[in-house]
Order: C-alpha cells, then structure tokens, then sequence
C-alpha cells in the first residue's frame, strides 16, 4: 500500500541523518521542509522532498495537504494510564484547602487509586485503559510508556503488567512497560517500610522479569516515599534483570534521586520539579535524558520544571505527559507542549523537538519513531489549516489535528 501526502504547507522535525536525542542549542532548530510531499509505503516513511523535486510515482491514495502540516506523532515517554476509577473528589478536596501531600499521608493519593484498582477485574481495568489509550492516540500520541505501581501487591502489580501487554498486543503503536511496585508504601507496611521494598525486590520483582512483562523499572524516590538508599538498593536489583532505570525524582523535594539515576545508568529522570546546580552538574555528560510533566505542575500548582537551566547548560529535554488520577488527569501532549512554551518559556522548536524526538529517546525508540526519516514507522499527525507550526502552542486548548496515522494507517 503506498500512501502519497501532497502539497504539505510544512513538513516538521525533518531527520534526513538519523539523530537519537537533541540537546542544548540544537534543541531550538527544528528542521523543516516547505511545501512537501511524503510517502508511505506500508507502515513506514518510504520517502519525502520539496514539491518542486516530486517524482512521478503510482500510488493506492493520495492526499492533498494544501495549508496543513504534517508531523511526526507525539511521544509520550511517562504515563499511568493503566488505572482503575478516577479521584476527582481528592482534586475538590484540594480546591478547599488539603494539599497533595495531605491527601497522601490520610491513606488517599496513591493508595486510594491501588485500593480502587485492586478490587478491579483484569478485563475493566483492560477496557478503562484502552479507553484512554485510544483518547490519547486521537490527540497525536503515536509511542507510549505504561507505569504500573497502582497495584502495590504482587497480584494487583502482575495484573496491571498483563494490560500493558495486552495493549501492547492490540494497539499498533509502540508501547513500553515500566514496573513501579515502589511507587508508595502500602498502609499495612507503614510501620516497617523496609519490609514492602524488600518484598518489591525479592518477590515481585523477580516474577515480573520472568514473565517479561516489563523493560523499564521505576521508583518513587521522594521524601515519605522512597529514599535514596532504597532507589539504590532497587535499581541495582532489577540491573541484575536487565531492567534500565526511568524513576521519578525531584518532584517535591532535591533528595539525590538525579545522582542515584545517573549512576544507575538511567534511561530518563522525570518529574525534576525542584533541581539545584548538582543535579543539572551530573546530568552532564550522562546518557540520561531528562523529563518534564508540566501538566502535573498545572494540576497540582507546583513549580514547572527549570527548562531554561537544564537547556542552556546545554543538556537535552524530554517532555511527557504523567497521565495518571492522582497529579495529572490528562494525556493531551499537544496541552504539554503549550505549556511548556507558556509557562516553562521554552520556544515553539525546543517543545517540539522535546515532544517528539527526545520523547523518542527516552523509551529508546529514537531509532524508529520520533521524526520524519525513512524507514521510520509511519506515526505521523496531518494538522489541520493552521497559519505556522508556532500556532501549535499558541492556540493551546484547540484541537489543531486533522487526523493521525499510525504504521500508516489513519486511526
Ligand atoms: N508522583 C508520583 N506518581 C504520580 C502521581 C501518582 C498519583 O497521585 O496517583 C506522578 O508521577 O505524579
Ligand atoms: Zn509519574
């Protein structure tokens, strides 16, 4: 099947040589062609140019893009959209007062939403996540990462791994699972805390490596949830199983979650909230990529992550959405990109290149989604009329998408 897109106003985040991630002052050039045509052939970017070089070819379809863009699909490297019921009574608890915080150390926040998806059946949990997925999918996700960690007993934990893998099996787009068994204490630990991280790492973890259901592992590494001794013990662990480090870190408070990350050969540190001059010191020449949620700084008002400090000392920027019920009940990454140029003053470019190819990085997918470069899978977004690629942020709240592809297929 060959699918040929015509007259497109502005073809974006063009890769003619393969890139991984962009960082510093690369990330504020995004590489565009005017006036494009591209080719699909099957699931993949069979081929692209200016119109004006268009060679004559037989296609299936052809699609006349005239006054639209067309972009790679977004990647959402950090999510929890895997989860059972909603919490928007703790969000009107904390329009009257309560703090996340607050809410957390009352049994809510987290523990409520594991409490919730434990009395769940694989199969709703399965039709409410797949529900999600689609919506998400619809607003220009093409790649995803999955977080269990609502679970917090080895049943619950392997039944939420068992619908990523199913959404994995039914959803063409690129899905990563990551295990967050260390995401909160369960109240039946609270007075011997050790005992649930040495239950994570000796008996849930060692079952989620055999069954293969996971490639990432994740711990909450926060003040009154994990600390850094424990993030240590447990990324250590789960290295033994192959299973590379994305962990959230500095969201309330700078506790050496960044040092302990990057010394475990981190793929991404996320939340990075709060970060002072060591953190940005050793992300420095590491392989670690750096993740920002501003939707989950919007919804709980908490500090935006310091996106000018971590891109002029010149290292890369990934940014996510964090969908989960708790701090961030969205996963519309065109809202993240707004944001991030809104409120993080990252220019149109940067969030476009972190959206996309640096989201790409961190699932380590770079080599196959993440920006227009043949052979890459076909997961691309067709905007609607829009005056500039810079509209995109700007009309934040807006649905600016005509439609999506994935492997080639509009969805
Ligand atoms: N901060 C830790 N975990 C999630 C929120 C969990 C929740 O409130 O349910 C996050 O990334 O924001
Ligand atoms: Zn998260």
């Amino acid at each position: 099947m060959k699918l040929l897109i015509t007259n497109i106003k502005e073809l974006l985040q063009v890769r003619e040589k393969p890139v991984r991630k962009v960082s510093g002052e690369e990330m504020k050039f995004l590489p565009t062609i005017k006036n494009a045509w591209l080719l699909i052939e099957d699931d993949k970017i069979a081929d692209f140019g200016a119109m004006k070089d268009i060679p004559e070819m037989l296609v299936d379809k052809e699609i006349d893009a005239t006054g639209k863009m067309l972009l790679p699909t977004w990647c959402d490297s950090h999510t929890h959209i895997v989860y059972a019921g909603n919490r928007e009574q703790e969000f009107a608890d904390r329009i009257n007062g309560l703090t996340y915080e607050e809410i957390a150390s009352r049994g809510g926040g987290i523990l409520n939403s594991a409490k919730t998806l434990q009395e769940t059946s694989e199969e709703d949990l399965y039709k409410q996540s797949a529900a999600r997925l689609e919506e998400v999918m619809k607003l220009g996700t093409g790649a995803i990462e999955i977080k269990s960690g609502y679970g917090l007993t080895k049943e619950a934990e392997l039944k939420m791994l068992r619908v990523i893998k199913k959404l994995k099996q039914n959803y063409e787009l690129p899905v990563k699972a990551t295990f967050l068994g260390a995401h909160a204490i369960p109240s039946e630990y609270k007075k011997d805390p050790e005992a649930y991280l040495k239950l994570v790492i000796e008996k849930i973890l060692p079952e989620v490596a055999e069954d293969g259901t996971a490639e990432y592992i994740d711990i909450f590494c926060e003040k009154g949830y994990f600390s850094v001794e424990d993030t240590q013990k447990l990324l250590k662990a789960a290295s033994k199983f192959g299973l590379r480090p994305k962990i959230h870190v500095n969201q309330f408070n700078a506790i050496g979650g960044v040092k302990a990350g990057v010394e475990n050969n981190a793929l991404s540190v996320d939340h990075l909230e709060v970060m002072n001059e060591e953190d940005i010191e050793i992300l420095k020449n590491s392989e670690t990529m750096p993740v920002a949620l501003p939707s989950c700084s919007l919804f709980l008002s908490i500090p935006y992550t310091p996106a000018r400090r971590v891109i002029d000392a010149g290292l890369p920027l990934a940014l996510a959405t964090d969908f989960n019920p708790g701090s961030t009940p969205s996963g519309n990454m065109n809202l993240v990109v707004s944001l991030a140029c809104i409120k993080m003053n990252m220019t149109p470019e940067e969030a476009i290149n972190a959206a996309t190819i640096n989201g790409a990085y961190a699932m380590n997918l770079s080599e196959s989604v993440g920006s227009i470069t043949k052979g890459k899978q076909a997961n691309l977004i067709l905007t609607k009329e829009i005056p500039s690629y810079t509209f995109l942020p700007y009309a934040f709240g807006t649905n600016s998408i005509e439609s999506v592809f994935i492997n080639g297929k509009e969805i």
